[in-house]
């Protein structure tokens, strides 16, 4: 039966990404409002909080997690600090939403799959929102029809228009090849059992610490070969394609987005800018699934296991990265909880 009233939710993390959730579950998404927000930065929780009725600003995520006006919980803060306030959500009995990266590594995303399993039931959604773009799911839905045959290969591009200071090559892989990790994953219904991270000669617009283009491949359960071109162009925009290889045919997304135009002997459409223009329909339909599916006390999206499971890829990924070359996946036993 769905909650009658608007469902009350902390959003932890009042960056880039925790303030775009914000204007989204206050002025896009129906049946919910921001009713804390949480930083350790206690200024910008008090600038957020100051532009939203009825929010209280925290800097301790507990505190807030325990008002009576907070039903569920959106996680936007840095990675490393996911698993803390998942484990004292999961704690509290509340609901999640929590961006992408489950958490940074595959032990700590395990000691979540633990904790939800102990409570016995599933509370936390990942924030793997391309499986809410229209194109990806489109192409889901062709490649399970089972029309083009079995999928063989998947061709990924994700190119950045630039990377935050801190960026490593590390994150190259645990922030942004996490996606095509889940989009894998979920595109194919297979687990991943190795990676392999090739890099070419290192362009002379790299930003500083980072080694891009690089070519990261992975290997499936089912026998298929994934490639990723993963880069960092400055200037150049936002890219992310998808060209599944099948046995009767291709098809792919992501390549002509908007209107095309031939003029002056010359033919093209727009690049777009960044992550919020390119999935702003997706990360829109992810959180309003979310808050529709927390009201009815049902969990839907990608689980703690898929985060899980993303975790133990990137491990494998930053190994093969270092200079290993191909490293097999080390999966657990999927709990009977996420079957
Ligand atoms: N799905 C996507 O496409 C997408 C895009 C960008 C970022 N993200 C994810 O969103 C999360 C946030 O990224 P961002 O770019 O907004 O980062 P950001 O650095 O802009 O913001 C993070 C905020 O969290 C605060 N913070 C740090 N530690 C905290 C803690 N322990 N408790 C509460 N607040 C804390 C910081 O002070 C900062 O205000 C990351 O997990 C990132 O991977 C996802
Ligand atoms: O954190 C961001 C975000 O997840 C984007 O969706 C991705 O394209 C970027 O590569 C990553 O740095």
């Amino acid at each position: 039966m769905i909650q009658r009233e608007a469902l009350g939710v902390a959003v932890i993390g009042t960056g880039r990404m925790g303030t775009d959730h914000v204007r989204r579950i206050n002025d896009v998404v129906s049946g919910a409002r921001v009713t804390a927000v949480v930083d350790i930065d206690a200024g910008r929780a008090k600038e957020v909080a100051d532009g939203v009725s009825g929010c209280t600003p925290y800097t301790d995520p507990t505190a807030a997690m325990a008002a009576s006006d907070v039903g569920a919980v959106l996680i936007a803060s840095p990675g490393p600090a996911h698993e803390e306030a998942l484990l004292a959500a999961i704690d509290r009995n509340l609901p999640v939403l929590c961006e992408k990266p489950l958490t940074p590594d595959a032990a700590s995303a395990l000691r979540v799959v633990r904790a939800e399993e102990k409570r016995g039931h599933r509370l936390v959604q990942v924030g793997f929102m391309r499986r809410y773009d229209t194109e990806y799911r489109e192409l889901k839905a062709l490649l399970d029809s089972g029309r083009l045959g079995r999928p063989l290969m998947l061709h990924n591009r994700h190119r950045n228009p630039g990377a935050p200071p801190y960026f490593t090559n590390a994150h190259l892989i645990n922030d942004s090849v996490v996606h095509e990790m889940d989009v894998t994953r979920w595109l194919l219904g297979q687990e991943i059992t190795a990676v392999t991270v090739m890099r070419p000669a290192r362009s002379g617009n790299a930003p500083d610490g980072l080694d891009v283009p690089q070519l990261v491949l992975f290997e499936t359960d089912g026998g298929a070969l994934v490639d990723v071109e993963i880069n960092v162009t400055p200037g150049f925009g936002y890219q992310v394609q998808a060209e599944a290889v099948c046995e009767h045919g291709t098809a792919g997304v992501g390549d002509a987005r908007g209107m095309l135009v031939n003029t002056a002997g010359r033919w093209g459409g727009a690049i777009l800018p960044g992550f919020v223009e390119r999935f702003e329909e997706a990360f829109d339909r992810e959180v309003q699934d979310w808050v529709d599916a927390t009201r009815r006390g049902e969990v839907t999206g990608p689980s703690c296991w898929d985060g899980y499971a993303a975790a133990a890829v990137c491990e494998a990924g930053v190994l093969a990265q270092a200079g290993e070359r191909r490293v097999e996946v080390e999966l657990a036993d999927r709990p009977e909880l996420y079957r």
